[in-house]
């Protein structure tokens, strides 16, 4: 029996079918709505691909992109029925105060999820919208939504408020709630495995370097300070978004600038971070430009790393103590000179990295510290997509010893 995961975005749709641990097929649509869809369906074997499909037309709608993924999942062979699948697990982005944990979809939790709108408004309406048409499709098939901000549901209050008037908080829900959780509490796992030791007893921070970025105190394996606030715009500097700024420089712009809201959305969330400084948003670009002599894009790397240094100290600070530092995310994973200049000159932290070690390219965990360092430095790579499998099993089963199903 399989599991569909599913991460319905604004404008594409990324799904991976999972058999226990095992990723069978996966894959997106890209650019719905828009003249030039893009469907790619790969399959895996022993997380290889071994073959990749590629459909190019027009998908006008969400309720489209599902239904060629079902289609290409049943003529792969990946699905003979739909019966075949125990359950669909849809990342949620932002589940407010409400979800503390993976939740079982009906009626109730739609309308919840709907209500959390205007806290998310880039993300949720996506999320709602995949959920809807999975609906649609496999009505009795069991669906679970995981969400980003579950695992940040531990933050104590001296974190989670911000210093504004705090009938804000009562009557708007305005508060810190963090993001990106799914994937901090993935590798905090994976580390602990790794490292043969519990969790409870380990003190990290945690590195999700992806196009959003974030960082993330876990003591006791509980997240108890995390970089992004009220929503995914706060904390370090990412590929398009700005992450921490003055507060008056929306006002700024607005009063002075003559700026909208429509256009403030636009440039802290799609024209800023890297992006901004230098133009380029993928960091592999950025280097690139950066060793032709761009120094805007040198300028872009250097604040990048300086801004996640900052965060560092701080979490070292609250922790007390640091066992282990983890880099993960399309950067955190990949990227070898980030990791080095995020790391140089925290010797006086325990930090130290492996020259030579931190140039290993694998898909498996590395440690990549050096033996004068006292912190363990892993480099993990992080699948939400198995996490939310693995959540949506958990649940499903726990419900069919409860006698929810047959
Ligand atoms: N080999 C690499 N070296 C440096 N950066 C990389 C490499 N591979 C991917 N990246 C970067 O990872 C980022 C995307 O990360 P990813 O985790 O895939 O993002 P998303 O948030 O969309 O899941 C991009 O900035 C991309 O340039
Ligand atoms: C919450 C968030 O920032 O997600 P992503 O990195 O997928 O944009
Ligand atoms: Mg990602």
């Amino acid at each position: 029996m399989t599991v569909l995961v599913i991460n319905s975005g604004s404008s594409s749709i990324k799904y991976q079918l999972f058999k226990g641990a095992l990723a069978l097929a996966g894959g997106v649509v890209e650019r719905i709505g828009e003249p030039k869809s893009r469907f790619v369906h790969r399959l895996f074997q022993n997380r290889q691909t071994i073959d990749e499909a590629v459909f190019e037309q027009p998908i006008s709608d969400h309720g489209e992109g599902m239904s060629q993924v079902f289609t290409a999942l049943v003529e792969s062979g990946c699905l003979q029925h739909k019966a075949d699948l125990l359950g669909i697990g849809h990342r949620v982005v932002h589940g407010g105060e409400a979800f503390k944990e993976p939740t079982l979809i009906n009626d109730q939790v739609l309308a919840k999820i709907a209500e959390i709108i205007p806290l998310a408004p880039l993300h949720n309406p996506a999320n709602l919208k995949g959920i809807q048409v999975a609906l649609e499709i496999y009505p009795d098939v069991p669906q679970v939504a995981v969400f980003d901000t579950a695992f940040h549901q531990t933050l104590p209050p001296s974190i989670f408020h911000y210093p504004l008037p705090h009938s804000w908080y009562k009557t708007h829900h305005i508060r810190r709630y963090g993001f990106h959780g799914t994937s901090h509490h993935y590798i905090s796992k994976q580390a602990a495995a790794y490292l043969k030791q519990p969790l409870e007893t380990l003190n990290l921070i945690t590195l999700h370097l992806g196009n959003g970025a974030s960082a993330t105190a876990i003591k006791a394996g509980k997240s108890i300070d995390t970089s992004m606030g009220m929503t995914p715009l706060e904390g370090l500097m990412m590929g398009t978004r700005c992450g921490d700024i003055d507060p008056s420089l929306p006002l700024y712009l607005t009063q002075v600038l003559g700026k909208s809201p429509e256009d403030l959305n636009s440039l802290l969330n799609r024209e800023s971070g890297l992006k901004g400084i230098c133009g380029a948003n993928d960091m592999r670009q950025v280097h690139a430009l950066a060793k032709a002599g761009d120094p805007l894009a040198s300028l872009a790397i250097e604040m990048y790393c300086y801004r996640i240094k900052k965060y560092i100290g701080a979490y070292y600070a609250v922790l007390g103590r640091l066992d282990v530092l983890i880099f993960t995310g399309g950067i955190g994973e990949n990227d070898a000179m980030i990791r080095n200049s995020v790391c140089a000159e925290l010797a006086h932290l325990g930090i130290v990295i492996d020259h030579k070690k931190n140039q290993t390219a694998s898909h498996d965990i590395f440690a990549i510290q050096g033996e004068a360092g006292a912190v363990t430095v892993l480099v993990i790579p992080t699948d939400e997509e198995l996490e939310i499998a693995q959540q949506t099993l958990d649940l499903i089963q726990n419900q069919k010893c409860l006698g929810a199903y047959s």
